[in-house]
């Protein structure tokens, strides 16, 4: 389309009527974004209107959603419609009967004022109001150890400083590498709990015949091999916090005796017939969107809704390119990187090939991917790893034996790791037997280099 022939806004039409979504002009301004209504036109309730108070809104028919629909077509939470610097979206999460945009099917579609959505037999019209919505953000660019500068890591900010202040059970959701063990570690050291201990178990990466015990402790001969009472994670932290890392990967058999210490704050070792008051904080992780566990019964609903008493969604890298300079000194800094080394990572050229890059892996990712660049004292190309499979590795005895040694296994165990999955198709249990190493220590070393198997 040439030029001239664009549509632009008009001079009376102010931006955010046209873009959904405006950053802060001003530094103290709060970022705002478009207010939305959601009517229902068809189906139980039809002329309920529903007003958005942020950018977000969840609907289904659980009582946790921003807006409950009373239907049984409709999942317990069926889509969420999000309002972002693209535009309004609408992501379906994983719902029995789907999500209808306008006639055709979406897993995520952007919506226009006007769309209309059929969740099982309920339509909803969605418009945008005249008025808009400020985000609540925080006014620090950083939290403990997490750093940016984007809306979208200050409204965390904001939500991780209520965590702090409160004793409130908290849900840190996000992809691998966005920074959630770090969080739930700066939440419990900002908090009144701090002086306590801080306990983490990862769900993930015990076997689940173990994490019961693990949990909550064992008496003498209640198992092969209890050869002595053990008290576990929830007594040990007495005071203090508990992070519970990959809680979707909780065995269902587990999840009633967390309900327990969430509801009655008591847990029961294995093996014993009493219960054992408990004073912790919790906190939990997930990489997983644990309402599409709720919905297919992979996860109870009523433990979702005690764990879920304040959600924090930790942004991907993706979504927010403008944190990547401050992320690269932060992570430069903590490698005690040398300035006559790094002048090649801090280039606009370096900047836009790292803005482009999909960063699976997140903060982890651009980390592994910054620490070689030191080894190579060089801004290498963000695919040549993948493209170079055999490469040889230069030795560099300027730098520390130690030093060069760690850089230089860490990229060997990454190349080592996804050629293994390859070879078994992601498969980690078969995986684990040619690698000649257990099952649990394989998992960990993939979630330390942020690879999904
Ligand atoms: N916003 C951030 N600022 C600075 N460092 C960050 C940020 N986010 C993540 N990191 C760094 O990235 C690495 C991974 O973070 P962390 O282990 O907390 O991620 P995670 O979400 O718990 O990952 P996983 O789900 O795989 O356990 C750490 O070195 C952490 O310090």
């Amino acid at each position: 389309m040439p030029e001239q022939d664009r549509e632009l806004p008009s001079e009376s039409e102010p931006l955010h009527q046209t873009l959904p979504y405006e950053h802060a002009r001003r530094p103290g301004d709060l970022p705002t974004v478009r207010r939305f209504r959601i009517t229902v036109l068809e189906g139980p309730g039809a002329g309920t209107i529903w007003e958005s108070a942020s950018d977000v809104c969840s609907i289904g028919s659980h009582p946790l959603n921003h807006f409950t629909l009373d239907d049984s077509t409709v999942s317990r939470f069926h889509c969420e419609v999000r309002i972002g610097p693209r535009g309004s979206l609408v992501k379906d999460l994983n719902s029995t009967n789907g999500v209808i945009v306008d006639g055709v099917q979406v897993v995520e579609g952007y919506l226009r004022g006007g769309s209309l959505l059929r969740l099982g037999r309920v339509v909803l019209r969605f418009d945008f109001s005249a008025e808009t919505n400020r985000l609540q953000i925080s006014e620090q660019t950083h939290f403990g150890s997490l750093v940016g500068t984007s809306v979208a890591m200050r409204e965390c900010f904001a939500l991780l400083e209520r965590a702090a202040a409160r004793d409130v059970t908290v849900l840190l959701e996000g992809e691998t590498g966005t920074g959630k063990s770090q969080a739930a570690q700066a939440i419990h050291q900002a908090s009144a709990r701090r002086d306590k201990p801080f306990l983490v178990v990862d769900c993930g990466a015990i076997p689940p015949n173990l994490l019961e015990s693990e949990l909550f402790g064992h008496e003498k001969g209640s198992f092969t091999g209890a050869m002595a009472r053990r008290e576990g994670a929830f007594e040990e932290a007495q005071g203090g916090t508990v992070f519970l890392d990959e809680i979707g990967e909780l065995p269902t058999e587990l999840q009633p005796k967390l309900l327990r210490v969430l509801e009655a704050r008591e847990i029961r070792r294995v093996g014993s017939n009493t219960y054992v008051p408990v004073d912790i904080r919790l906190i939990a992780a997930t990489h997983r969107d644990l309402r599409a566990e709720v919905n297919t019964g992979g996860f109870r609903s009523d433990l979702f809704f005690r764990l879920a008493v304040l959600r924090i969604p930790l942004p991907a890298l993706r979504q927010r390119p403008e944190d990547l300079p401050l992320l690269v000194e932060k992570l430069l800094a903590s490698m005690k990187a040398a300035p006559e080394h790094t002048g090649a990572l801090r280039t606009p050229e370096f900047f836009g090939r790292l803005q482009h890059a999909a960063w699976p892996g997140n903060v982890r990712e651009l980390r592994n991917y910054l620490e070689r660049c030191l080894v190579f004292e060089d801004a290498l190309a963000l695919s040549e790893e993948e493209a170079k499979p055999g490469a040889t590795f230069e030795v560099d005895p300027t730098q520390p034996y130690a030093e060069q040694r760690r850089r230089v296994g860490d990229d060997f165990e990454r190349r080592y790791l996804r050629a293994l999955l390859e070879k078994h198709q992601g498969k980690v249990a078969q995986a684990a037997t040619t690698a000649g190493v257990d099952r649990v220590h394989l998992y960990r070393l993939l979630r330390r280099h942020g690879i999904k198997p």
